[in-house]
């Protein structure tokens, strides 16, 4: 069913990547009834903050794509703020949302939740086949749990919890922080900063060997109002560009649409996280969904965006 433009949308997490393209999505669409607060205005980990939030603004939807997010060194450095985080501000959001009669929430998890080896293209029923990649354990626990609360809740209270499992995202609005975030972002800063300080060489984490899917945040900002308006059950639905790319190439990439002439060094002492994490996207494929954005336009795009926004710090 077509959103309701009038109806009152909570976007948890507005500022974020994934966050700020679900806003401009849905004021392309024309809704102009949104509820935004930044973290410093509510804190999703405070119980009754948020209780108290929902019982005031009754949002009809909710979009959670507020969490602790990084990439494999935050991950893998910061276990403890990771589970403990995503606990709080999903338990928080799904718990008041059904508590205040929200209409629909959608709940935002991440491919890390399937076992490090799993199969390829990877199903969302190799959930909980096999142990998971250990530098994102912590993360991943955090996201399986919130999958099975929005379950929870369907099974319990026929309460419209659906998840959404988005592959590795890029573009507008990223964190390009040079430890903690992911490897698009990284890259895009490391070698913008190479190029103007005239470096020769770059180094990259890794052995440039695990092959990753990226997709462009604005399509999945497009999947997430898809799956509103079109999917109401209990499984979790994959979402990615089903395209994929070995690091190295990844990295060839960056440097080439950057602009940067040096060299790559492999620096190996650093994780290679999972080998590979294909989404297998049949089912939102199946529902009549594809992505729009290629690797190479969405990376010309966000450099564009961060020169625009970092380029002359
Ligand atoms: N980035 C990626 O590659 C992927 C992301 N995802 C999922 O998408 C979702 C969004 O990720 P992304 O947009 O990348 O993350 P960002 O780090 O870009 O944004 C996270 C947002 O959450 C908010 N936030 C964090 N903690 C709190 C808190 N305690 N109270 C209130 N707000 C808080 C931040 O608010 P503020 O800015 O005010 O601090 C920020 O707006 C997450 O669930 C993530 O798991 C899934 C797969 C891949
Ligand atoms: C979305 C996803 O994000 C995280 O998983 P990840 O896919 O491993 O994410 P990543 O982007 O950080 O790394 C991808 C690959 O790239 C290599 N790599 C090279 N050079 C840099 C670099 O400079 N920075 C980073 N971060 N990685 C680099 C790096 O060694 C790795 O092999 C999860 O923790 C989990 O949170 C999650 O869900």
């Amino acid at each position: 069913m077509p959103i309701d433009t009038s109806a009152k949308i909570f976007v948890a997490g507005h500022r974020g990547l994934v966050g700020s393209a679900v806003v401009r999505k849905l004021h392309q669409l024309g809704c102009t009834n949104l509820i935004l607060r930044t973290h410093s205005d509510l804190d999703l980990t405070n119980q009754s903050a948020v209780d108290n939030f929902f019982a005031a603004e009754k949002p009809q939807y909710v979009i959670l794509a507020a969490a602790k997010v990084g990439g494999i060194h935050a991950n893998n450095t910061y276990p403890a703020d990771f589970i403990t985080i995503n606990l709080q501000i999903q338990t928080n959001v799904i718990v008041s949302s059904f508590n205040h009669k929200v209409q629909k929430l959608l709940f935002l998890g991440s491919s890390c939740i399937y076992p490090k080896f799993a199969p390829q293209p990877i199903p969302e029923n190799a959930l909980l086949t096999a142990p998971l990649e250990p530098t994102n354990e912590w993360y991943a626990i955090a996201k399986i749990a919130g999958i099975k609360m929005c379950q929870a809740y369907r099974l319990q209270h026929n309460f419209d919890a659906i998840s959404a499992m988005p592959t590795n995202l890029y573009g507008t609005n990223d964190n390009f922080h040079p430890e903690n975030s992911h490897v698009l972002p990284a890259l895009l800063r490391r070698f913008h900063e190479a190029k103007i300080n005239n470096l020769d060489k770059v180094v990259v984490w890794g052995t440039g060997s695990p092959l990753r899917e990226f997709l462009h945040v604005d399509d999945l900002a497009d999947a997430v109002i898809f799956l509103l308006e079109n999917y109401s059950d209990l499984e979790h639905v994959n979402v990615g560009s089903g395209k994929e790319v070995t690091i190295k190439e990844l990295a060839e990439l960056v440097k080439e649409v950057v602009g940067f002439k040096g060299e790559l060094i492999w620096d190996s002492t650093k994780p290679d996280g999972t080998p590979r994490k294909l989404m297998d996207t049949s089912k939102l494929v199946g529902l009549g969904w594809t992505p729009k954005i290629s690797l190479r336009d969405g990376l010309v795009d966000t450099y564009k965006w961060y020169l625009e926004n970092y380029g002359k710090q």
